[in-house]
């Protein structure tokens, strides 16, 4: 059994409990019945103060949770039984999440105390990983997406364009209320979905998804639900004109599908939070597939650098608002020019205003989750702390403004006047809430006094009450000339008057004895009893007023979301805008500028700027945003890529070929996001995609083998990328033998050139490539260089002109420890490829494997051959004259060594010089130029 079959097999009545169903105490029967009509998920059944699982689903829960299995013994047998405290049941509920359960929340629906016989139960909760709610167990910083996949013939969808959306995919986020819509062919769906990656995917008929490379939760929904009438039904209730908000009948049933299932989580009531459908098509941010969005490292770190993305380095945000808000924008970097450009206004305006920066902060911090706090208005589960944070939050809004007033952008002055004030919601959460309410709505103290007048006189009833009591100390002992009466209340007793067994003698006639102690009597009289009774009925009776009063204070918060979610949404944006600022004057950023004027977005370069200069990426002293950040200097590198044009990157490892590569692809994503970019300067063109192929280890755990999985993300790229495309291919055709991967990098080279134009950095050992910059102008090659200085080599990492010398993997073999017998054999087939043509390609992947694997311990490199050559040198005097061999003059002798020496250039020498040249003598102690002296000559010799 499949772990998804193990856990479905919990699911459900219990099947002991079925066979013994007539018999069951009422209790037991209940949860049976409940089990059966919730046969999705593991029903967690509240008995007092725990959530009970029984039968298998007990065994379940316990083994996941790791809590104690025990048994219900009754008339009926013994019963496995495992619980939960409800009171923090967040934490267990996370593991079942976890493991990969649904969970439904069977809730005592009625007062214990009250109810005659059993108590009444219902599900009022499902839990699963897309419909989540409870704050514990969501991520403050990250949507939580329900979505739901639907398809449809081609037929029958009214996309005009020939690709047309046969795929509708919807997202929910049930904790804040935002819905997303969208349609698309197959590929593009996949991709966004990818993107987006729900938590919980509800898929309909037909749609055959293939593996996803993300894990969400599929869950089984009514197909019914998919169909396009009664989609149409659902979405109805959260758009007036259900058919005005999407684009065909894929959509259509998607996102009714989406909310039918969110609905059905949440008890079959309407998402009353969900005030806006948004639709939006893909084609209208940059497309950053999983695959980029993964090796561009934005969200998680592949290095040993953990933690450290892009998102973590841009993550200045001041509230949870800003930081879903940046999520999302990097997610989904823009294509309308003048949409960037107004974002790049308003974090110029910020650059500049250094106090309303600050401001914005300060007054940013202390704003609350709205998004999550109005969803939870609207599902009436805020309780009074909630509706005081949004007060405190509203009363953050006019400074918000004010820090803005002086700021210039047309986009912030557009947040400025959204920012609604809400000074109705805030007025009335100020005068009906308390300033620091208890957590509990039911008990009391939530409502301020002056609110309403009932209230008023009820509570002023019990305050007389209370004063009565306050003065009867006094007024007894006066009476009875006791001076030690006590006037007391408990819990138990209520109010009591205390007399020491001394004093017995001298109580009145009226009192009443009420309790005996070991030194003293309680006693109470009829006045006494009358007034207490008085102050418990107003205080019952407040307390319920109270609560009602609360309730309905919250639902006129609840009737006022859109606009509560508008400022929300302004609040989010101020804060990235913000945060984008901040870090740019922190991290020395500088504006981007892009081509053409501003109205040209993707696709709008025109042919004149299709090769010349101004259509292309030039980035001036470029830097990776986050590699800096990490290490204590960083080289800037430029980039002058002309549109379609192919730049084919070499260097040893380690050189920084890779880091290269993502840095001008992160300064293009940056750019469109709207930030500054970490460069000089920076012109760009507007990209529609960024397509990467980085890393031939990272897909083990895809299924598939390394080399199909390279092949096929090749293919994509090779069928999707356009003239506006973005490139990055790093090291492809490693996984087979050296011919056919130099073959397939050449022609890929060639066809993103040729027929893709879609500009490219390839970064390659295969020196052979770069042969491809001779009968093509838009290729050209680009090599990273490295030095040797006292002894050691020293990595420039600086990008220069033209291809690097001719390969380092031997080199590197050898710097890494790698036998000398084996890093000679693999010069010798390096040396000579067709006397083992068979070998040579295996060998060389192994010595290059060799290599890559000591990577972050060796320090290898070569500049413009140094290294090679010196290596090279190391090697031939210690062993065969290579050159010799060559010459098929194979016996080793020192004559004919001699006379060959003699005949043509020689190796060791030139290697001796070589080195010669290149050492560092103004940095070279005395000792390192002896030892070097030393070494030479005995090369010499
Ligand atoms: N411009 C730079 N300035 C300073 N350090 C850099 C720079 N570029 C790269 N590095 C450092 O060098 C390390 C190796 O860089 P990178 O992974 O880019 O090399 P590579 O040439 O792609 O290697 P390989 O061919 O093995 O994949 C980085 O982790 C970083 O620490």
């Amino acid at each position: 059994m499949n772990a998804d079959a193990q856990r479905e097999a919990v699911y459900g009545a219990p099947p002991e409990m079925l066979a013994a169903r007539d018999d069951l105490t009422p209790m037991l029967s209940q949860y049976a019945d409940l089990c059966e009509e919730h046969d999705d998920a593991v029903v967690l059944f509240q008995v007092g103060d725990f959530y009970e699982a029984f039968c298998g689903a007990a065994e379940a829960v316990a083994r996941t949770c790791e809590v104690t299995l025990t048994q219900r013994e009754d008339s009926t047998g013994t019963w496995p039984m495992a619980g939960i405290p409800i009171d923090n049941a967040a934490g267990y509920l996370e593991r079942l999440l976890d493991a990969g359960y649904r969970v439904a929340l069977a809730e005592q629906v009625e007062d214990a105390e009250e109810a005659s016989g059993l108590v009444d139960r219902a599900v009022t909760q499902l839990i699963t990983p897309g419909t989540v709610v409870d704050e514990e167990l969501l991520d403050a910083g990250r949507a939580t997406y329900l979505g739901a996949v639907a398809r449809v013939g081609d037929g029958e969808s009214r996309h005009s364009d020939a690709d047309a959306a046969t795929y509708g995919l919807a997202v929910v986020d049930v904790s804040t209320g935002e819905c997303l819509v969208t349609g698309a062919d197959r590929a593009l769906a996949l991709e966004e979905l990818e993107r987006l990656a729900p938590a919980e995917l509800v898929v309909g008929p037909d749609c055959d998804l293939p593996d996803l490379p993300f894990d969400p939760m599929e869950t089984p929904f009514e197909p019914g639900a998919f169909d396009a009438d009664a989609a149409r039904e659902t979405l109805s209730a959260y758009a007036p004109r259900p058919d005005a908000v999407v684009e065909s009948a894929a959509e259509l049933r998607a996102v009714g599908a989406a909310l039918a299932y969110a609905e059905y989580a949440q008890g079959d009531s309407k998402l009353e939070y969900v005030t806006r459908v948004t639709r939006f098509d893909p084609r209208e941010f940059l497309q950053l597939d999983a695959t980029a969005i993964r090796s561009l490292e934005l969200f998680e770190s592949r290095s040993a650098r953990a933690g450290s993305t892009l998102f973590s380095v841009l993550d200045e945000t001041a509230c949870a608002l800003g930081r879903r808000r940046l999520e999302a924008w990097l997610r989904r970097p823009l294509v309308d020019r003048d949409r960037i450009e107004a974002r790049l206004d308003a974090v110029e305006a910020l650059c500049d205003d250094a106090l309303a920066r600050a401001d914005l902060r300060d007054h940013l911090s202390s704003v609350y989750d709205l998004e999550r706090l109005v969803a939870r208005v609207s599902r009436e589960r805020a309780d009074a702390r909630d509706l005081r944070s949004l007060k405190t939050t509203l009363d953050r809004v006019p400074k918000v403004r004010e820090a803005l007033a002086g700021t210039d952008s047309d986009l912030l002055a557009d947040l400025r006047d959204s920012l609604d004030e809400l000074e109705d919601v805030r007025d009335l959460v100020g005068d009906a809430v308390v300033s620091d309410p208890p957590q509990e709505i039911t008990e009391g103290g939530v409502i301020a006094d002056g609110f309403d007048a009932e209230l008023d006189d009820i509570r002023g009833t019990a305050e007389a009450g209370r004063e009565w009591v306050s003065n009867l100390e006094a007024r007894e002992q006066e009476r009875t000339g006791i001076d030690s009466l006590e006037v007391g209340y408990n819990q138990v007793h209520g109010y009591y008057i205390e007399v020491t067994n001394p004093n017995l003698d001298r109580v009145p006639d009226d009192y009443q004895r009420r309790q005996t102690l070991k030194n003293s009597e309680r006693f109470y009289t009829p006045e006494l009893k009358e007034r207490e009774d008085e102050i418990l009925r107003a205080s019952d009776r407040a307390d319920a007023l109270e609560y009602d009063l609360f309730c309905e204070v919250r639902a006129d918060v609840a009737t006022e979301s859109a606009r509560i979610q508008a400022v929300a949404d302004a609040l989010a944006d101020l804060d990235v805008l913000r945060t984008l600022a901040d870090v740019a004057v922190a991290n020395d950023y500088a504006r981007p500028e892009f081509h053409g004027d501003a109205a040209s977005s993707v696709g709008s370069t025109d042919e004149a700027g299709a090769t010349g200069e101004t259509g292309g990426i030039h980035i001036d002293a470029g830097r990776h945003p986050v590699v800096e950040r990490a290490q204590d200097e960083f080289v800037p590198n430029p980039a002058a890529l002309p549109r379609g044009s192919v730049a084919l990157v070499t260097g040893p490892n380690m050189s920084g070929k890779s880091t290269y590569m993502r840095q001008v692809a992160l300064v293009c994503v940056l750019a469109q996001v709207g930030s500054f970019v970490p460069a000089k300067s920076a012109q760009l063109p507007v990209l529609d995609r960024v397509f990467t192929r980085i890393g031939a280890s990272d897909d083990i755990a895809g299924g598939q083998s390394t080399f199909m999985r390279e092949m096929s993300e090749l293919t994509e790229i090779l069928h999707n990328a356009t003239g506006d495309s973005l490139v990055l291919l790093d090291e492809v055709g490693r996984g087979t033998s050296t011919a056919d991967g130099l073959a397939i990098a050449r022609a890929a080279t060639e066809f993103l050139h040729d027929e893709v134009g879609a500009t490219t950095l390839f970064a390659t050992h295969y020196h052979d490539l770069t042969d491809a910059a001779d009968d093509r102008e838009g290729v050209f090659n680009l090599h990273f260089t490295a030095a040797r200085r006292d002894g050691e080599v020293t990595f420039l990492h600086s990008v220069a002109d033209g291809p690097s010398s001719s390969s380092y993997g031997v080199e590197v073999a050898q710097l890494a420890g790698v036998p000398a017998s084996v890093v000679k054999r693999a010069r010798n087939l390096v040396d000579e490829p067709d006397a083992d043509a068979e070998g040579a390609g295996d060998a060389e992947d192994d010595a290059e494997g060799v290599a890559a694997a000591a990577n972050g311990e060796v320090a290898e490199a070569a500049e413009d051959g140094t290294l090679a050559a010196y290596v090279d040198g190391l090697e031939n005097g210690h062993g065969e004259n290579e050159h010799q061999k060559r010459e098929g003059t194979a016996t080793s002798t020192t004559a004919t060594t001699a006379t060959a020496a003699a005949a043509e250039p020689n190796p060791e020498l030139e290697a001796v010089a070589e080195a010669l040249r290149e050492a560092d003598l103004v940095d070279t102690t005395p000792l390192e130029a002896l030892n070097l002296l030393s070494e030479l000559k005995g090369r010499l010799e």
